[in-house]
C-alpha cells in the first residue's frame, strides 16, 4: 500500500498482519486494538515492470495556503492522499482540519498553492508562474468526483428520503430517474432505510438523516468521500449505527475517504493512515495502530491523553 502522503514525507507504513495489543498502553489505552481494516484496492504505483507511469494521487495540496483575514489557518501545506486510501485527520480545535475539506468541498476558496485530483488540477491551475482559476465548467467536471457527508446532513426537508437521493444523479450527472431510483433503494437497504423512502427527512432520526445523507453521497458513485464530523451532531445512542453503515462502506467499497473525526475508535478503525495537525502543520503521520499506542510527538500524547480522558 502506497504511502497516504508524499513521498518527501514519509512514514511508518501500515502493519499487514493482525494487530497485537500495544506494550506501551500509552495515552490510548481505551481504543480496543482492532485487525486494521480490509483494504479492498491494490495502491496504484508503478507499473508491474517498474518503469511505467506512476498514478497520481487521488487528492494532493501543494503548498495550499488559506488565511481568515490576519489569521493564517494554512501556511503552504502539503499532502497527499493515495487512490483507496482511508486518512483521518485529527488535531485540536482550530487546527485546521475542516478548512482542509471546505476547500476539498470548495466551499472555500485557498489563498495560494494548487490542489490536484486524481492529478487534474481542481480549483486553479498554473500557467507559466500565475495561478489561474479554473472555468466553472472545468471545476464542476472534477468536483463531480468528490462527495461529501457533513455534520449537519444538508438533506432538504421538503424532500421525500428517495427524492434527496436521486435529485443530484438525475440533475448533475444526468442519469436517467430510473436508474437513479433503483440505485437509490439499493443504497437505503445498504444503510437500513430500506422502508423509509417514502418518508420525509424532518420525520427521520439525527442518526437516519445521517444514513440517508451518506446514501446520497455514494448516489453520486464518488472516487473520494470527505467526511466531516458526521456524528458531532448526534445523540449518542445513534452514533453506533451511523459509524457502523461508513465501517461497511469502507470495507466494502475502494473509495478514497478523508476523515475529519473525533470518535478515536473510528478512526483507529477505518483509517490505514492518520494525520495530527496542530496549527495547519501536520506534527505526526502513522498507521492508526502507532497513532493511538505508541505516538512519537509530545504534541500528540497531549492531545490523545485530553480527547481520551473527556
Ligand atoms: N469562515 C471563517 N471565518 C473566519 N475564520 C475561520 C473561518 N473558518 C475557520 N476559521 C478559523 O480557521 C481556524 C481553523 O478552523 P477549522 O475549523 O479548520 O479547525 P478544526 O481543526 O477543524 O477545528 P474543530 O476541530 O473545532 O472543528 C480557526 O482559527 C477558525 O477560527
Amino acid at each position: 500500500m502506497a504511502s497516504a502522503v508524499s513521498p518527501s514525507r514519509p512514514g511508518v507504513r501500515p502493519s499487514d498482519g493482525p494487530s497485537v495489543a500495544p506494550r506501551d498502553a500509552g495515552p490510548t489505552a481505551p481504543l480496543a486494538s482492532r485487525p486494521p481494516a480490509p483494504r479492498a484496492v491494490v495502491a496504484p504505483c508503478a507499473s508491474p515492470s517498474g518503469s511505467g507511469p506512476v498514478a497520481p494521487p487521488a487528492i494532493e495540496l501543494r503548498g495550499v495556503v488559506k488565511r481568515f483575514g490576519a489569521n493564517t489557518v494554512l501556511d503552504g501545506l502539503d499532502f497527499s492522499v493515495a487512490k483507496g486510501d482511508r486518512v483521518t485527520l485529527i488535531g485540536p480545535s482550530g487546527s485546521g482540519k475542516t478548512t482542509i475539506l471546505r476547500l476539498l468541498m470548495t466551499l472555500e476558496e485557498s489563498d495560494a498553492g494548487l490542489i490536484l485530483v486524481d492529478g487534474d488540477p481542481y480549483t486553479h491551475e498554473m500557467k507559466g508562474r500565475r495561478r489561474v482559476a479554473l472555468s466553472e465548467r472545468r471545476r464542476s467536471l472534477v468536483r463531480k468526483r468528490v462527495g461529501m457527508v457533513f455534520q449537519q446532513f444538508n438533506l432538504f426537508p421538503n424532500m421525500t428520503v428517495l427524492e434527496n437521493i436521486v435529485e443530484a444523479p438525475v440533475h448533475v450527472l444526468g442519469i436517467s430517474k430510473e436508474q437513479a431510483v433503483h440505485r437509490a433503494k439499493e443504497l437505503l437497504d445498504q444503510v437500513g432505510l430500506g422502508d423509509k423512502a417514502d418518508a420525509r427527512c424532518t420525520q427521520l432520526s439525527g442518526g437516519q438523516q445521517q444514513r440517508v445523507a451518506i446514501a446520497r453521497a455514494l448516489a453520486m458513485d464518488p472516487e473520494i468521500l470527505l467526511l466531516d464530523e458526521v456524528t458531532s451532531a448526534l445523540d449518542p445512542e445513534l452514533v453506533a449505527d451511523v459509524l457502523g453503515v461508513l465501517r461497511e462502506v469502507a470495507e466494502t467499497t475502494d473509495i478514497t475517504m478523508l476523515i475529519v473525526t473525533h470518535e478515536m475508535q473510528f478512526a483507529r478503525d477505518v483509517s490505514n493512515r492518520v494525520l495530527m495537525f496542530d496549527h495547519g502543520r501536520i506534527v505526526e503521520e502513522a498507521d492508526p495502530e502507532t497513532m493511538f499506542s505508541a505516538p512519537r510527538e509530545e504534541r500528540t500524547q497531549e492531545f490523545l491523553k485530553a480527547v481520551l480522558a473527556g
